[in-house]
């Protein structure tokens, strides 16, 4: 199956729009009329341009208000389709897409929208030319594909064939097993969209809100199980209508809806044996098993500030880099590097951006396969030579210009802490933190997307549905990502504004990066105890808070004033518990949180995130008087 993609799912111009589908690597692309309408090129020209991009001309469209016409409109719109189709040649186009009518005159009736179909074929096959038709959820009389086959299969003309596009189908959930029993080679074209599930008007709904398959909520690889499961094997295209992707970058948006097909033809294969896919063989999603690892950049004067406030949560200096200013910070399953070489990657990041999560180090079971993985949908390679003795760590480029580094068993990788470093000695004192519970990426809302399709289709991650967080400055967006068995987790933030906190980080650090880590606790309430002894120093917690909480949970006077001396924030969904504080956030800007979960609790404590903002705000304005 060839990859193709239709030009107004991409931003900018029409030439901007060929070089970001040329580079992100698609086989052809659908021309939307209007694309080619406003460009200045003669159709001959464009046709040209379209070729010299090394791309294929796979569909023109759309075709609109053809069948069901009475008399003289009927007339019109033939003579309208005939003029389509000398456009068509001159461009070198094959393929039309006839979408269902929404005409007010047009009468409906199947057989007299075979019949109209049938007589433009017959024109269109003179012309050594083809004609598809698509059902538009929102169609007048046909708003089914299974309506727009019914015709097809009665017009019986060789030169006419269906167009299924998922949202049309999806969006009306249409079962799409009812796709099975169309034969493949009366399918003449294929178009992908997913959506996220927002009850609205249809037209709307597909002209503003479409996104790329699986950055949405319809069941778009069940679609294309169907859909190869009748033997198709014509192109695969994107249309995508999105209002935020109008305003992205083309290449970016081109990245993503690459990225999104090569992800959906290999669910499809996967669960779909009769697949034809012009994919290589790819790993499966990859299983994470953790993070290894947290590496921050920095330099020698900032990065006390960061151990300081490592050794107040009850991280000793572990070890240190036999040939680099680089030291682990350990405290049970939590490595926490710091680096503060003068030359290399972490050195370069922290001159572009400050004191910061420079790496990710995950745990997997095979980190060759990983990159493999990662590569065939498109992500970019990182590498940098090694020194002398260490290890060659795969990994690739992550959020914000930051890398993500596979550990494994299987090549010995996770043999790095022995090879590479060597003990301080230090002793180990236990404050019960135990593991990394999530890692928070802000970012700006327009990254969200792209973001969490490249997490959930190289790993095996899932998404949570969205959630809204009022700062008090603006919304932010708020989307987790996590394995299945729940021990790795991602957390992505979005920031509207530049106003609102996280807008506020995300100018300060250039860019997108790990706002906090949540690390999990044992014993919250001894963690607390064990940190503030320490001296490190919780997010304070107004009053009114504890009092909202009594009410809202009923909890008793003791627990409540365990809760608000220690200035953790609690949430309760039945049986399952969240405990969860805030430290001060360091001066780059990043700050640590810890939570204990208790009876299987999943979430990340949404209810209490605006409280949490406003906390920091008040502190990072100067308006909070500390409470302890
Ligand atoms: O929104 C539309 O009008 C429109 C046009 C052509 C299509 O293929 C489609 O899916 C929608
Ligand atoms: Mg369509």
């Amino acid at each position: 199956m060839k990859t193709s993609i239709a030009t107004v799912s991409i931003s900018g111009n029409l030439t901007e729009k060929l070089a970001a589908i040329a580079a992100a690597g698609f086989d052809g692309l659908e021309i939307f009329e209007q694309d080619f309408l406003q460009d200045a090129a003669s159709p001959r020209e464009v046709g040209a341009m379209i070729r010299d991009h090394g791309l294929e001309i796979m569909l023109y469209q759309p075709f609109r208000d053809f069948e069901g016409l009475p008399g003289p409109l009927r007339a019109r719109a033939f003579d309208r389709a005939r003029h389509k189709f000398d456009l068509m040649a001159e461009l070198g186009a094959d393929l039309m897409l006839i979408c269902s009518s929404v005409h007010p005159q047009a009468m409906g009736g199947i057989d007299r929208a075979a019949d109209d179909l049938a007589e433009l074929a017959g024109i269109a096959a003179e012309r050594g030319l083809r004609i598809g038709y698509e059902a538009l959820a929102w169609g007048r009389h046909v708003s089914d594909h299974r309506d727009a086959w019914e015709i097809v299969r009665r017009a019986d003309h060789p030169a006419l064939g269906l167009v299924l596009d998922s949202f049309h189908s999806l969006g009306r959930r249409i079962d799409p097993d009812t796709i099975r029993r169309i034969p493949g080679d009366r399918i003449f074209f294929v178009q992908l969209a997913d959506a996220p599930q927002i009850d609205m008007d249809l037209l709307y709904w597909s002209r503003h809100f479409r996104n790329m398959p699986g950055e949405g909520d319809l069941p778009v690889v069940e679609f294309t199980r169907a859909v190869a499961a009748t033997g198709y094997d014509g192109p695969l295209s994107l249309e995508i209508f999105n209002d935020q992707f109008r305003g992205g970058s083309p290449g970016t948006i081109a990245r993503d809806g690459h990225r999104s097909l090569i992800w959906l033809m290999d669910q499809t294969r996967r669960a779909e044996p009769a697949l034809r896919a012009d994919l290589p063989d790819l790993p499966a999603n990859i299983g994470v098993e953790g993070v290894e690892f947290i590496e921050f950049a920095s330099s020698p004067s900032e990065a006390t500030n960061l151990e300081t406030a490592l050794a107040q949560m009850g991280f000793h200096r572990e070890a240190r880099h036999r040939n680099k200013q680089v030291t682990v910070w350990r405290q049970a399953g939590i490595r926490i590097v710091v680096n503060v070489e003068e030359t290399g990657f972490a050195h370069s990041f922290f001159l572009n951006h400050g004191t910061g999560v420079c790496d990710i180090g995950l745990r997997v079971a095979d980190a060759q396969a990983t990159v493999t993985r990662a590569r065939a949908l498109d992500a970019t390679l990182f590498s940098q030579p090694p020194g002398p003795g260490e290890l060659e760590i795969p990994a690739i480029r992550g959020v914000g210009g930051s890398i993500l580094h596979f550990i494994d068993a299987k090549s010995r990788l996770d043999e790095v802490w022995q090879v590479e470093f060597t003990p301080t000695g230090d002793r180990a004192p236990d404050f019960g933190l135990t593991c990394v519970d999530h890692l928070a990426e802000t970012m700006d809302y327009d990254e969200m997307l792209s973001w969490s399709l490249f997490y959930t289709s190289i790993f095996e991650m899932e998404r949570r549905p969205m959630l809204d967080v009022a700062d008090p400055d603006g919304l932010i967006r708020s989307q987790a990502i996590a394995t299945p068995d729940r021990g790795t987790r991602i957390t992505l933030n979005g920031a509207q504004s530049h106003r609102t906190l996280a807008g506020g980080f995300l100018t300060d650090s250039m860019g997108s990066a790990v706002q906090h880590i949540a690390l999990a606790s044992r014993d919250i309430f001894a963690s607390a105890e064990a940190m503030a002894g320490a001296g490190f120093q919780t997010l304070p917690i107004p009053e009114n808070y504890y009092a909202d909480l009594r009410a809202r949970y009923g909890l008793d006077e003791a627990t409540a004033a365990r809760l608000r001396r220690w200035n953790i924030l609690y949430e309760a969904e039945g049986e399952a518990e969240f405990f969860q504080f805030y430290g001060r956030p360091l001066h780059c800007g990043l700050f640590f949180e810890i939570v204990e979960r208790r009876g299987g609790y999943d979430g990340y404590g949404a209810l209490n995130a605006p409280f949490r903002v406003a906390a920091l705000k008040r502190l990072t304005r100067g308006k909070d008087m500390p409470r302890n």
